[in-house]
């Protein structure tokens, strides 16, 4: 018999009711990410608590590893939670680094690998072909990196680290991923010259994730000059130096929260998610405004943010380029809504895990629904959906975008709901514990 390699349909659970539930969000994977790199690049060992483990986290750690660091399991140094104690050491090839699909991986990697002494090759799914890293190869070589590809300005390719790098003034186009930006940035204290990026192009993605990483960079002793500290607009500059080894306790990743927090407005229900912060440049933190906007009502407290749904659900027009990764959350949102939405300024997501664009188009319509693309974004006109099977095309927010339509549209079947694995292994479980099951 012919193996049967259709993938897994998970049932998306229907709602029966009103949700109410606390849901407890693992760590952000964005912050895991450039804290494992820093950590990497560090003079002194560091720790990290209560870290993300998903797909792009353990490929991060796995590749870092390859190079000689030492990331060893543990429990922090007060006793309390999981944590990794990283011990970095000289890094070195020869090595190969599987990039999976993560963003960060492919990006933040390579100006590592630059520093590193021997040849680091890295290879990755068939998608981290298609996705753009001109920016940061033509950006390495200018800083003095020697690194084979075959042209196209994507993986595969090999870095030929040199055991340190000449850095300087560099030119990029980041407006296809702010990922480039924050790669150069993450590895400049550790170049000769530090790193002055320069951004180029006519829009820029993402920005809360370029703050993320100067915050972070700073954080382990870093001297960072930025548009908004009185630089030059699109210059970010970073002076070479030590950096130091922290304990850092990750906060939850709050747009992995995103679903649950949708589950509240979609049901009419209430959802806390414990340990929210009061301050962060997760871009997730916009989600207490845009789904207030769409018609809940939160709550920050010592608890954490609690969000309430009204039972109505609104449309919206809004920008997202700055929040690009909460698009597919909030398309599935806008599908369920009594108003059409315009969501716009994401021309970029087009070459994210998958064309983000066209697959929510498709499969929302698929369901019954009235969805157009834009140039720049979506534009979606609610209407009665129907049951049927959601293709999620190995994208996590996929999955979890087509499991918000399942509260409310009976019938709905996830394609690959283990794709969520990327940033959040525990989705299913937790969603249907959010729903009492
Ligand atoms: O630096 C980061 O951690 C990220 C930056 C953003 O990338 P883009 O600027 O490519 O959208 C975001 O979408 C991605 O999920 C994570
Ligand atoms: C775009 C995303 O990921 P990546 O880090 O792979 O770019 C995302 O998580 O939505």
């Amino acid at each position: 018999m012919a193996p049967n390699t259709a993938p897994a349909l998970w049932p998306a659970p229907h709602a029966s009711g009103a949700v109410d539930a606390t849901v407890h969000v693992p760590g952000s994977k964005s912050v895991t990410n450039r804290a494992l790199v820093l950590a990497a690049l560090a003079s002194e060992p560091g720790w990290l608590r209560r870290p993300l483990r998903s797909r792009d986290t353990l490929l991060m750690a796995g590749a870092l590893r390859a190079m000689g660091v030492e990331i060893e399991e543990g429990v922090g140094p007060d006793g309390s939670g999981e944590a990794w104690r990283v011990l970095p050491t000289g890094l070195r090839g020869p090595a190969t680094v599987d990039v999976g699909n993560a963003g960060t991986v492919m990006r933040f990697l390579p100006p590592v690998a630059a520093l590193a002494d021997g040849p680091i090759r890295f290879d990755g799914d068939p998608r981290s072909y298609e996705r753009p890293l001109n920016g940061v190869i033509d950006a390495l070589r200018t800083l003095g990196a020697r690194i084979d590809d075959d042209g196209r300005g994507a993986l595969p390719l090999t870095v030929h680290g040199g055991g340190a790098l000449d850095g300087g003034p560099v030119s990029v186009d980041a407006s296809s991923s702010s990922q480039f930006v924050s790669a150069l940035l993450l590895s400049g204290p550790r170049f000769n010259q530090g790193v002055e990026v320069r951004h180029t192009g006519a829009s820029l993605p993402s920005l809360p994730h370029i703050r993320m990483t100067v915050e972070m960079l700073r954080a382990v002793g870093a001297q960072v000059d930025t548009p908004e500290s009185g630089g030059e607009p699109n210059v970010w500059r970073v002076t070479p130096g030590a950096l130091l080894g922290r304990d850092l306790t990750v906060e939850p990743d709050l747009s992995n929260a995103q679903p649950f927090l949708a589950a509240a407005l979609v049901t009419g229900g209430k959802v806390l998610i414990p340990d929210w912060p009061a301050r962060t440049t997760q871009p997730g933190d916009r989600l207490r405004e845009i789904f207030t906007e769409m018609g809940g009502t939160c709550e920050l407290t010592e608890y954490g943010l609690e969000f309430t749904g009204s039972g109505a659900i609104h449309g919206i027009d809004v920008d997202l380029g700055d929040v690009g990764e909460l698009t597919p959350g909030i398309a599935a949102v806008a599908a369920l809504a009594d108003s059409p939405s315009t969501l716009r300024g994401v021309a970029h997501l087009r070459l994210h895990e998958t064309d983000r664009l066209a697959a929510l188009t498709k499969e929302i319509n698929e369901l019954g629904g009235d969805v157009t693309e834009t140039a720049d974004g979506l534009h979606i006109r609610p209407r009665a959906l129907h049951g049927g099977v959601f293709h999620t095309y190995e994208d996590h927010r996929m999955a979890t975008a087509g499991a918000i339509i399942g509260l409310a549209v009976k019938g709905v079947q996830i394609e690959n709901v283990a794709t969520t694995a990327k940033t959040l292994p525990d989705f299913p479980d937790l969603w249907t514990g959010m729903l009492g099951n």
